[in-house]
C-alpha cells in the first residue's frame, strides 16, 4: 500500500476515473461497474476495481482541490503504475453560452495555484490534455448526442474566493473554474502518463443557475459514460 491507499499492487486497473466526491466514487462502482470491489477507505477517500464491457477499471475519489488530488494521483502512478487518468468533475461555467448540464472536455488549464510556479521556479507551465484521450471522449460524446464543450478550464486554489475576477478570465476564454485539472495534467505528464479532465457544469457563476440533485445525476450519468465508453474504444 501507499501512505493514503491502501490497495494491494495488482487491486488497481491502469485506467482510474478520478471523482473529486467519495461518494460518486461509490456510486460509479455501483451504477456502472461489474464485479466492483473496494480497495480503499483511508480516509473514506473510497476506491474501487470492477469492469466495464470487459475492461478493467478504477475509481478513486480525490478531494478537493491540488493538494489533495496531487496526493492521490501521484501515488496511482508512482506506486500502482496506473496510465490513464481521468477527472470526472464538477464545474463553475463562466461564459454565457457554456449552460448548466453542459458537458465540458478540458484540453487546457489554466491555474492561480502554485504549484507549477514552485515546480518550474517562477515560469508557467502549460498544463495540457492527452490529445488521444481527449479525441476518444469527444467522439464518443458526439455520437451520444451530448452538448459538448472543449476548451481552457481555470483550476482555482480557492472555492471562495474575494478576488477573482470572472469577467477578465472569460475574455480569455476560460469556460468554467473548478479545482483540480491543472494538477492532472501537469502530474500525469511527469510520469509520462495519459490524463483528462472531463466536467458537468452544475452551477453558472454569473447567472446564478444552478442544477437540481436529480438533474446533476443524469448530467453525472452523461459525463461518467463518455468517461468509460472512450476507454473502451
Ligand atoms: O465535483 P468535484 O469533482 O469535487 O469538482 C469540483 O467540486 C469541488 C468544489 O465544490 C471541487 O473539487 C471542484 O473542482
Ligand atoms: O470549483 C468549482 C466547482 C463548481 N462550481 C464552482 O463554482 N467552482
Amino acid at each position: 500500500m501507499s501512505i493514503h491507499i491502501g490497495a494491494k499492487e495488482n487491486q488497481i486497473a491502469e485506467t482510474v476515473l478520478l471523482p473529486g466526491d467519495p461518494l460518486r466514487a461509490k456510486y460509479i462502482a455501483e451504477t456502472f461497474l461489474e464485479g466492483a470491489e473496494k480497495y480503499n477507505d483511508v480516509r473514506n477517500m473510497f476506491g474501487y476495481t470492477g469492469t466495464y464491457k470487459g475492461k478493467r477499471i478504477s475509481v478513486q475519489g480525490t478531494g478537493m482541490g491540488v493538494p489533495s488530488i496531487s496526493i492521490y494521483i501521484t501515488e496511482l502512478m508512482k506506486d500502482y503504475h496506473v496510465q490513464n487518468l481521468i477527472r470526472v468533475g464538477t464545474c463553475g461555467a463562466i461564459q454565457k453560452d457554456v449552460k448548466v448540464r453542459d458537458v465540458i472536455i478540458a484540453m487546457s488549464a489554466s491555474t492561480d495555484s502554485q504549484m507549477n510556479r514552485i515546480t518550474f521556479g517562477g515560469v508557467d507551465y502549460a498544463a495540457t490534455a492527452n490529445f488521444e484521450l481527449l479525441k476518444k471522449a469527444y467522439d464518443t460524446g458526439v455520437e451520444k448526442g451530448l452538448h459538448l464543450r472543449v476548451g481552457n478550464v481555470l483550476t482555482e486554489d480557492l472555492f471562495y474566493n474575494d478576488n477573482s475576477d470572472f469577467e477578465k478570465w472569460a475574455a480569455y476564454q476560460i469556460l468554467a473554474l473548478e479545482m483540480e485539472t491543472a494538477a492532472l495534467y501537469t502530474l500525469a505528464a511527469k510520469f509520462n502518463r495519459k490524463a483528462l479532465s472531463i466536467l458537468t457544469v452544475s452551477d453558472h457563476i454569473i447567472t446564478g443557475e444552478v442544477t437540481t440533485a436529480e438533474e446533476r445525476q443524469t448530467t453525472f450519468n452523461d459525463m461518467i459514460e463518455v468517461a468509460l465508453d472512450a476507454v473502451v474504444k
